[in-house]
């Protein structure tokens, strides 16, 4: 008891023993050989025959048999060696609790139950060790060395509580107490470092266990222990008797045990009453145990002392036996043996006490050992619950997450396919407007170009004008320097006659009143003659007033309406078969007549004849006749217009007849006109008249008014209106393009443009310059400086759509309203002038009835001069149309107009 005291009290960090030196000595075998239990067949042996060794396998067979419980388990402990040392320990317990009269027979049967007890050595280190893991309860009831294992795994130091109490660790590794130094060894396959361990070894057990060797190691010198040699332990020599092992140094002697690596910091939050709970008392009880079993080992090692002395005692005894044979001496040793037989019994049953408390005390470190598997158990239930129920939570929130995700990426999606499908709606309407926006621009700038070509063209134009004014300029400079070289010349000469009068004066300064008389003389022959010239002057004025009066005397005797007919030549496309024959009775002569052969027909009799159609016109230009030849004719009829007459000139005749030739060509009526007129505004300036020509270029078609000059793309389009002065006898076109002469080349660019106009409408219907009525209208104004007088007067040149009967044509749709448009306003001409031909003051003249009439109503009226040609086709073909537009130029011709007014004043002076 004093001695359970002792270890009570001891510190509990003397009982950690990692160390090596303390697990070196627990060789189970060579602790249970060399405990400090001297068998007692060795002692036997030894008082027997003390210089004879004696082998352990031969012990008295009458000795064996009572104590064969000790043996067996002195046998099955050297046989555990190797396995576990523990062992050895709960097996010396047993023995304790049932002690043996003779511990010779542990002796006997030492070397044959330690073969028999190997397999179960290993057995329960092969086996159950894992089993002890996972049935901690069960491991501790049934096994206790498995326990021990345990336990002396931790006490090796080698981190056991990865094996042997970690929930989590690996598979135990196999115990091998085969290793020399170590004694105890676990297999490589403990896979988890444990620093941190918290249980640490005791050293308690060990120094148990190893006490006993060093004792016996000392006696193994003396007596042949067949266990030494198979002990791989160091022997202990006698100079560390009883060697304790010193407790491993601590890392933190205060420090509590932690929890396994495992239970970390996180698992003391969700428990923090497991450090409190785990305040085990089983380290405290080892420390007991150590310490009791330190305390035994001592009195064990005394009691080993004492027995060596009485060992040594009883040889000399036996020696002095020997040679001197004393009853009485061996009574007396007799005596002593029983003695301390009785003494040796004593403390082994002391022994066997203290080892059954120690054994007592390793069952409650079991149990509490198990307690804690069981709370770590528990622990580690709990932790995968709350493993499983942390992850069961993170798969449950990371399938919310998902769904969130997928609903914030379907979100996206939809809102980015939108924002998509907007952009692309943005893009689409931005193309749409960029396209529509571009066909405008190519609108415009086709507009824009059409506007260059027209300036352009009237650039040009100007250009011409201004290269003729240029040549005017030189030539009025060349005319200066001619005229300058005459000053020059005149101016010599002014000079020699100066010289020549001075000359004169002198000499004549002798008689100045003879000089004085002549300058008079010459002065007045002067005077004389510059009136003379004034008279002169004022007589060619009134002569070319006389002139214009008889002019247009001349022309109203010839008519204010005259007819001429034009008959085109065939063309080589025509063959001779085609043309129909033509007489020109007169034509050596006045060349008014013409007879238009009807077609062959055969009377009764067979007689083969024609039927003549004559006719008789102001005057008939048969094929031959030249546009040269026509202009002479009418060129009077231009005069009238730069005297201030309105004059109206236009071609009428059926398609193909040689309207346009004869009026718009390159050598027409309209530039030779223009060219007569230019040309005569010129002269007319040495008599005081100054001329401004203006022009337009308009088409009536379908009963509406076309600018031919103005731009192409609004023919048809915009509208023009006729305005009629009624007080000045004057016309105006509303928005139409007038288009000022200074030059006679101007009027071919006129004529082009209005080609190029009708040609661009003609491409909408077939043949515009056929199915319309072209007017170029020319303006005259004059001013003559010098008298005073104004004139104002046009020039219409009218090309005449042509004349076909509908009946003929068979005209259709467009055409056929074409076609009734033009027959209604040539009906309406023939009308205008039927009207006026009947001559009544005031009568109504139908101008309204047409577009064309009422444009040309001051030109077709007695106050004007009116021209018309018939232009015939010589075509067999065309023959009855030539036929009717002969009778309607007849009708034409019969008629009379009165007399022209002329549009002149004088200007007030
Ligand atoms: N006096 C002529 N000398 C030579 N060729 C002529 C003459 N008159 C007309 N032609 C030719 O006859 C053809 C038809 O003439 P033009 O086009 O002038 O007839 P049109 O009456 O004006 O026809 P449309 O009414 O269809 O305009 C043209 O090729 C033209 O050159």
């Amino acid at each position: 008891m004093e001695d359970e005291n002792m270890a009570q009290s001891r510190p509990v960090t003397r009982s950690r023993i990692p160390q090596a030196g303390g697990l070196r000595e627990m060789n189970s075998a060579s602790a249970n050989s060399r405990s400090g239990i001297m068998p007692p067949g060795t002692l036997v042996a030894k008082a027997v025959s003390p210089t004879r060794q004696r082998p352990m396998t031969s012990p008295e067979p009458k000795k064996q048999a009572p104590i064969s419980r000790p043996a067996s388990a002195a046998s099955k402990v050297h046989a555990r060696g190797n396995s576990l040392n523990s062992s050895t320990v709960s097996r010396s317990g047993s023995t304790t609790t049932r002690p043996t009269p003779n511990f010779s027979a542990s002796t006997m049967s030492y070397g044959s139950r330690g073969m028999s007890g190997m397999p179960r050595a290993q057995t329960s280190f092969g086996t159950r060790r894992p089993n002890s893991l996972q049935r901690p309860a069960a491991s501790l009831n049934t096994h206790v060395e498995d326990s021990a294992g345990s336990i002396l795994g931790k006490r090796k130091g080698m981190r056991s509580s990865s094996f042997s109490y970690s929930p989590f660790s690996g598979p135990l590794g196999t115990l091998d107490n085969h290793s020399g130094h170590n004694g105890l060894r676990r297999s490589a396959s403990v896979g988890v470092e444990s620093d941190e361990n918290v249980f640490d070894d005791d050293s308690s057990e060990a120094s148990f266990v190893t006490a006993q060797p060093a004792h016996l190691e000392k006696n193994s010198a003396n007596v042949p222990v067949k266990a030494a040699p198979r002990s791989r332990l160091p022997i202990l020599t006698p100079s560390k008797p009883c060697r304790v092992p010193s407790p491993p140094p601590q890392k933190s002697p205060s420090k509590a045990p932690r929890p396994p690596k495992y239970l970390r910091k996180s698992t003391f939050l969700i428990n923090p009453d497991y450090h409190a709970d785990n305040e085990w008392n089983h380290e405290s009880k080892e420390k007991d145990m150590t310490e009791i079993f330190q305390t035994f080992m001592l009195k064990m090692n005394q009691q080993g002392q004492e027995a060596s002395g009485l060992k040594d005692a009883i040889d000399v005894y036996k020696s002095r036996n020997s040679h001197d044979t004393d009853k009485g001496a061996v009574a007396d040793l007799e005596r002593a043996r029983d003695s301390l037989s009785e003494t040796n019994v004593t403390q082994r049953v002391e022994m066997e006490s203290i080892k059954n408390q120690l054994t007592l005390a390793q069952n409650s470190l079991e149990t509490a050992r198990r307690e804690q598997d069981i709370a770590i158990d528990d622990l580690e239930g709990r932790h995968r619950i709350e493993l499983a129920t942390i992850s069961h939570e993170n798969k449950k929130e990371k399938e919310v997450l998902a769904v969130q995700h997928a609903d914030e990426i379907r979100d996206l999606k939809r809102k980015f396919e939108s924002e998509i499908e907007d952009e692309k709606a943005k893009r689409v309407r931005e193309l749409g407007n960029l396209t529509t926006q571009s066909a405008m621009d190519v609108q415009k700038s086709q507009l824009e170009l059409n506007n260059k070509e027209r300036d352009i063209t009237t650039l040009k134009r100007e250009l011409d004008n201004m290269r003729a004014d240029l040549e005017r300029e030189s030539k009025t400079v060349h005319d200066l320097r001619q005229n300058l070289d005459t000053a020059t010349t005149n101016g010599v000469t002014l000079e020699s006659t100066i010289r020549a009068l001075k000359a004169r004066i002198e000499f004549l300064e002798g008689g100045r009143e003879e000089q004085s008389q002549a300058f008079e003389r010459c002065n007045q022959e002067m005077m004389d003659a510059l009136s003379e010239t004034e008279k002169i002057k004022e007589k060619l004025r009134r002569e070319e007033t006389l002139r214009r009066k008889l002019h247009n005397q001349v022309q109203e005797l010839k008519g204010n309406i005259r007819v001429f007919c034009r008959v085109r030549p065939s063309l080589n496309s025509e063959p001779a078969t085609s043309i129909a024959p033509m007489q020109y009775p007169d034509e050596s002569e006045d060349a008014k007549e013409i007879n238009i052969m009807g077609p062959e027909e055969k009377s009764s009799l067979g007689i083969v004849s024609r039927k003549n159609n004559p006719f008789s016109f102001d005057r008939v230009f048969g094929p031959s006749s030249q546009n040269a030849e026509v202009f002479d004719e009418i060129s009077q009829l231009v005069q009238s217009a730069l005297d201030g007459y309105n004059v109206c000139i236009f071609c009428y005749g059926q398609t193909g007849s040689g309207k346009t030739h004869t009026m718009s060509s390159q050598d027409g009526m309209i530039p030779r006109a223009v060219h007569q007129i230019y040309e005569t505004a010129q002269g007319l300036e040495e008599k005081g008249w100054r001329y401004t020509m203006e022009g337009n270029f308009v088409e009536v078609y379908n009963e509406n008014l076309n600018d031919l000059l103005g731009n192409p793309d609004e023919l048809d389009k915009k509208k023009h209106e006729i305005r009629h002065d009624m007080q000045r006898g004057k016309t105006f076109i509303t928005d139409i393009t007038t288009v000022k002469l200074d030059s006679p080349e101007m009027v071919s660019s006129i004529l082009r443009n209005a080609d190029a106009n009708r040609s661009v409408a003609a491409t909408k219907a077939n043949e515009r310059s056929s199915r319309s009525h072209s007017v170029f209208i020319l303006k005259l104004t004059g001013e003559n400086h010098v008298t005073g007088e104004r004139s104002e007067g046009t020039l219409n040149l009218v090309d005449l759509a042509g004349s076909e009967r509908l009946s003929h044509s068979q005209a259709t749709g467009e055409r056929l309203k074409e076609t009734q448009n033009i027959n209604r306003s040539l009906s309406s001409l023939g009308d205008v002038i039927a009207a006026l031909g009947q001559g009544k003051d005031g009568g109504h003249i139908p101008y309204r009835n047409s577009k064309l009439t009422y444009l040309l109503q001051f030109s077709l009226g007695g106050n004007s001069k009116t021209l018309m040609f018939v232009m015939v086709s010589p075509l067999k073909a065309h023959l009855s149309e030539t036929l009717t537009s002969l009778k309607f130029a007849t009708k034409v011709h019969n008629t009379h107009i009165g007399t022209a007014k002329r549009q002149a004043r004088v200007r007030d002076s």
